[in-house]
């Protein structure tokens, strides 16, 4: 998450409240059937209540570059042009948030796909030009979220898949990234729910060499961060990501955890899985 899209809020805590899961998953495993089908397989299988948040970003890309539409990315965010607007919400919205909503139907998740602006359930504010005119892009602020109306869909039996797109109230959608929406509603519901943040992606977390699957990192604090930060042993997109999940744990999340999207079974069998993140000793 940059400074812009932190979400500031800090939510009080309940004690003995239902826990919940909030799932993200990104583009390499949308893009890879067999993955995402496991995938989809253990997300029904887990109790409890349920939120999953999906990306695309490499799908949109694709997508949009058979179009003769270039993809132009700043730090991981896309510069969302209204050409560009109009493929991501065919794509998030579309394509992949339905196709994801008919394979958790096969599995029995009787699942509902949504936008932010479905039910006003994410409203966000265009980012404002800086330095770099980002286009219709969306960041979530300390408002964006009402928790009682999304928790009013998971009582009612339904579990709801976001796509990676958002609202500004005055009719515009926003192209907002995924694993800033997921930050946001684990923060958010934590008000109601024990609420557990996992990002799910291609590998089997934290890794110490990106080229080395056994090499995984168990456990980060902030400041272990900061020193894998300094040595470039984490980079690119996983840095956001950091940012994203550490911003959760500061704000009430009770746990966060980033790993391989084949390994969420071991969640069911409480096995150890992917890194954890946790807060300064
Ligand atoms: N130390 C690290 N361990 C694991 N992945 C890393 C690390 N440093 C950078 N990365 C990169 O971060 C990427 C995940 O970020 P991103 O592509 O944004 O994820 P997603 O697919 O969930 O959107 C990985 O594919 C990997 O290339
Ligand atoms: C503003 C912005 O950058 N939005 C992202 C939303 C999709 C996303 O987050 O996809 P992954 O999780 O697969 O990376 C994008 O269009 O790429």
């Amino acid at each position: 998450m940059n400074k812009s899209e932190a979400v500031s809020v800090k939510s009080t805590q309940m004690e003995g409240n239902k826990s919940l899961y909030i799932i993200k998953i990104g583009g390499n495993v949308i893009d890879n059937s067999e993955n995402l089908y496991h995938f989809l397989k253990d997300f029904t299988a887990l109790d409890g209540y349920k939120i999953l948040v999906h990306g695309g970003g490499k799908v949109a890309t694709q997508v949009a570059e058979d179009m003769g539409i270039e993809a132009k990315l700043v730090d991981g965010r896309r510069i969302t042009d209204i050409e560009t607007l109009r493929v991501v919400t065919m794509v998030y919205g579309g394509l992949i948030n339905k196709n994801i909503v008919a394979q958790l139907q096969r599995f029995g998740t009787n699942a509902i796909g949504l936008t932010g602006a479905d039910g006003n359930f994410i409203q966000a504010i265009k980012r404002p030009v800086k330095t770099i005119d980002y286009g219709f892009v969306g960041d979530i602020h300390e408002k964006s979220i009402n928790p009682d109306n999304i928790s009013r869909l998971m009582e009612a039996g339904f579990t709801p898949a976001f796509c990676a797109l958002t609202h500004d109230g005055e009719g515009q959608l926003l192209n907002t990234n995924a694993d800033t929406i997921a930050s946001a509603l684990a923060v958010s519901l934590s008000s109601l729910y024990d609420t557990t943040l996992i990002y799910c992606f291609e590998k089997k977390g934290v890794l110490q060499d990106i080229d080395d699957e056994d090499s995984l990192i168990r456990e980060i604090n902030p400041e272990h961060y900061e020193e894998l930060k300094i040595k470039k042993i984490i980079h690119s997109g996983m840095l956001p990501k950091l940012d994203n999940a550490f911003t959760a744990i500061a704000c009430g999340v009770k746990a966060v955890i980033i790993g391989k999207s084949d390994d969420l079974g071991n969640l069911k069998n409480n096995k150890p899985f992917g890194t954890r993140l946790s807060k300064n000793a």
